[in-house]
């Protein structure tokens, strides 16, 4: 457990941040500006809050009433950014070994670094080399590891190739991520825990899952980003149509491709704009996924949309429609209606392991 408290003038700006990341990827998301990096400096050592206190595992590596300040060399914190800063006269194995000497061997096979050892950095793609910057840091044996937007300099091509190695990361080494990141659907695919910022604040926070399907969240993501995530095992592959079904507590789910193998747990991001509600089972309809929902909550926006919160089984479902839609339909909590999922609307950026 990470525990986050800090106070910091910076100009004009007032950063005033608290929360706590369990283990697994805590990410940390925000506009440009909210304050994602000084936070994350904060824990790093490099930016000395005015006040607060952060812990990690009850340690102290800053406590203002205690006067503690580790430098950070003393933290045991590995800091992956936006671009890998790699040295360019290494190889990968001596860049590797500059981290540290911590399981090698276990680094180099999780991240799939075999083939690339004897490489200098100029022959390796922007994936590769973020790789290489992630095993790096994995050396040093880290307590915590820190990444700084580590995908934002990849095209979407480059992204795909090394997120599975991130789900690897967050799966079987046991080490806590706090991740800074704009982008919803690499917080969906990646994160455990999610801390939504704005300037300065933290506005919600809690399991990726609850937060992202609250409407609540909608304006603080945008309406075109906001969306459920859910869990779900493969229960079926249909061959000849490529389909693949999913598993969960609110029903079955078929989408387009053959994702896993049968038992596998699959975590989809289930956009809210994709997600038509209907109050009686639609017949002859060409979307392949109607399940029955139950109404939580209905927000009005700002603007013409209205955010529905939907209970299927134990998961939360989002769906965003118009407002004359909402009026037009009754809808209201408690009601059990359904809702409508394309097979395509769920793209292959918002399916994770
Ligand atoms: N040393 C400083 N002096 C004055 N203002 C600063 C300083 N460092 C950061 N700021 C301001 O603090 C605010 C938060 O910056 P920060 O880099 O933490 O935001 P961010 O959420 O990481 O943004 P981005 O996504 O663009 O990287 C910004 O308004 C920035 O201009």
């Amino acid at each position: 457990m990470i525990s986050v408290d800090v106070k910091k003038r910076l100009g004009a700006f007032q950063l005033d941040t608290q929360f706590e990341a369990p283990n697994g990827v805590t990410a940390i998301f925000g506009r440009s500006g909210s304050g994602k990096t000084s936070v994350v400096n904060a824990v790093a050592g490099l930016l000395r809050p005015d006040a607060g206190r952060i812990t990690i595992a009850g340690t102290a590596l800053f406590d203002q009433a205690s006067k503690t300040y580790l430098a950070p060399q003393q933290r045991r914190i590995g800091y992956v950014f936006q671009d890998a800063r790699l040295f360019p006269h290494m190889t990968v194995m001596r860049n590797l070994g500059y981290g540290g000497t911590h399981d090698a061997a276990r680094v180099i096979e999780v991240l799939g670094l075999e083939q690339l050892l004897d490489r200098m950095p100029a022959r390796l793609s922007g994936g590769e080399r973020q790789r290489v910057a992630l095993g790096r840091a994995l050396m040093s044996d880290p307590q915590l590891l820190l990444m700084d937007e580590p995908l934002a300099a990849l095209d979407a091509p480059r992204k795909a190739e090394i997120l599975p190695f991130f789900e690897r990361l967050r799966d079987e080494v046991q080490v806590p991520i706090l991740y800074v990141s704009h982008d919803v659907s690499e917080v969906a695919r990646l994160a455990t825990t999610l801390v939504i910022m704005e300037k300065g604040r933290v506005t919600t926070s809690g399991p990726v899952g609850t937060v992202l399907s609250r409407p609540e969240t909608v304006p603080l993501v945008g309406p075109r980003a906001a969306g459920a995530v859910i869990e779900t095992k493969v229960a079926g592959r249909l061959l000849d149509d490529g389909l693949t079904e999913l598993a969960f507590s609110g029903g079955r789910i078929m989408l387009p491709g053959l994702l896993g193998v049968l038992g596998q747990t699959v975590r989809i991001r289930i956009p809210a704009q994709d997600v038509i509600l209907a109050k009686h089972r639609p017949a002859d309809l060409s979307a392949l996924n109607v399940l029955p929902v139950t109404i939580t909550q209905v927000a009005q926006g700002k603007g013409p949309g209205v955010a529905v919160g939907l209970r299927a089984g134990e998961d939360q479902l989002l769906a965003r429609v118009t407002r004359r839609s909402a009026l037009r339909m009754e809808l209201a909590v408690g009601q059990q209606i359904y809702a409508i999922i394309k097979a395509t609307a769920v793209g292959p950026e918002d399916i994770g392991t």
